[in-house]
């Protein structure tokens, strides 16, 4: 089987880092290249392939890569505009894009397979799919409240994956997600309306990311908790929509439920 070439966005960033170091000990990838944002780009030699703070320039020297980009919104859209023109893939894992970016993914993703998804854990994908069964077996008695902790250093909230799973609710509740959020709660705010899906964020330390879904019925209540032990079980899940993605044609922004259901 021929290895798959992968390249990766921010590799001296958090998940970057974790992403090198994966994929340079899986013995199906080459790590083809990195790329990092100008002023932030020392050490980039010592990853010991194709390295710059241009990723047009590193994919020049490429052919069939997959880039696999956990770095910032603008620079994500970027990646996959540059891919969609380049004809390579793109594996995309930022969170905090506005509607607008999204759709930017979406439209580069006809020229190109990209996979984007706010989080690349087994474990939250699979919640994602039991979510509207759980919604529609306890009905309209039971409030849905969301919540998540993360380490002091991210830079967006709520985190994308507790918007995703916020969203998941809102739609198997048929409800609009935009009318229905609540992500802040301060003074005398009343009582809390039954249409409502209240998203709240906690910061601090090294946590990795924590998300609770809460089913607050009468007289009882669930709580559905994941808890991510360390980046790379993300990076594990980014390095096989990688090699997932090589057998797919564009058309459509790919989620990581597509990987888990084909
Ligand atoms: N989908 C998932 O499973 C996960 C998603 N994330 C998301 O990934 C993103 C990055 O998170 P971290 O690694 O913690 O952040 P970080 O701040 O540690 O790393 C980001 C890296 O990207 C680089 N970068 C920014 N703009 C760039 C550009 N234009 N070109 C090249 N490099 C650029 C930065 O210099 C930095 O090294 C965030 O949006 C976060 O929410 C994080 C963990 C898991
Ligand atoms: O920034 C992070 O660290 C994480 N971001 C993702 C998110 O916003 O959902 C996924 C994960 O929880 C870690």
């Amino acid at each position: 089987m021929n290895a798959c070439s992968v390249v990766i966005m921010g590799a001296n960033g958090r998940m970057g880092g974790t992403l090198a170091r994966l994929a340079q000990a899986d013995p199906e990838m080459t790590l083809a290249g990195v790329v990092e944002r100008q002023g932030h780009d020392q050490g980039l030699a010592d990853f010991g392939c194709v390295h710059g703070t241009s990723l047009e320039q590193v994919l020049g020297e490429l052919s069939d890569a997959v880039v696999i980009d956990f770095t910032a919104p603008e620079a994500s859209v970027a990646t996959a505009k540059i891919v969609a023109k380049a004809g390579h893939r793109a594996v995309i894992g930022t969170t905090g894009m506005t509607r607008e970016q999204t759709e930017d993914l979406r439209e580069a993703a006809k020229a190109a397979p990209i996979l984007w998804a706010p989080n690349m854990s087994v474990g939250i994908n699979v919640l994602l799919q039991l979510l509207p069964q759980l919604v529609n077996l306890l009905g309209p008695a039971y409030d849905l409240e969301m919540m998540e902790i993360h380490h002091k250093a991210k830079k967006d909230a709520p985190s994308g994956t507790a918007v995703k799973l916020a969203q998941c609710l809102a739609e198997a509740k048929g409800w609009d997600y935009d009318s229905v959020k609540n992500c802040c709660r301060e003074g005398i705010i009343g009582a809390r309306p039954s249409e409502e899906i209240g998203v709240q964020t906690l910061r601090g330390g090294d946590v990795v990311g924590d998300h609770t879904v809460f089913f607050f019925g009468p007289g009882e209540r669930i709580e559905i908790t994941h808890r991510a032990h360390s980046r790379e079980n993300f990076a594990r899940g980014a390095l096989r929509a990688a090699k997932w993605l090589a057998g797919q044609t564009p058309g459509k922004l790919y989620a990581f439920t597509d990987l888990l259901e084909s």
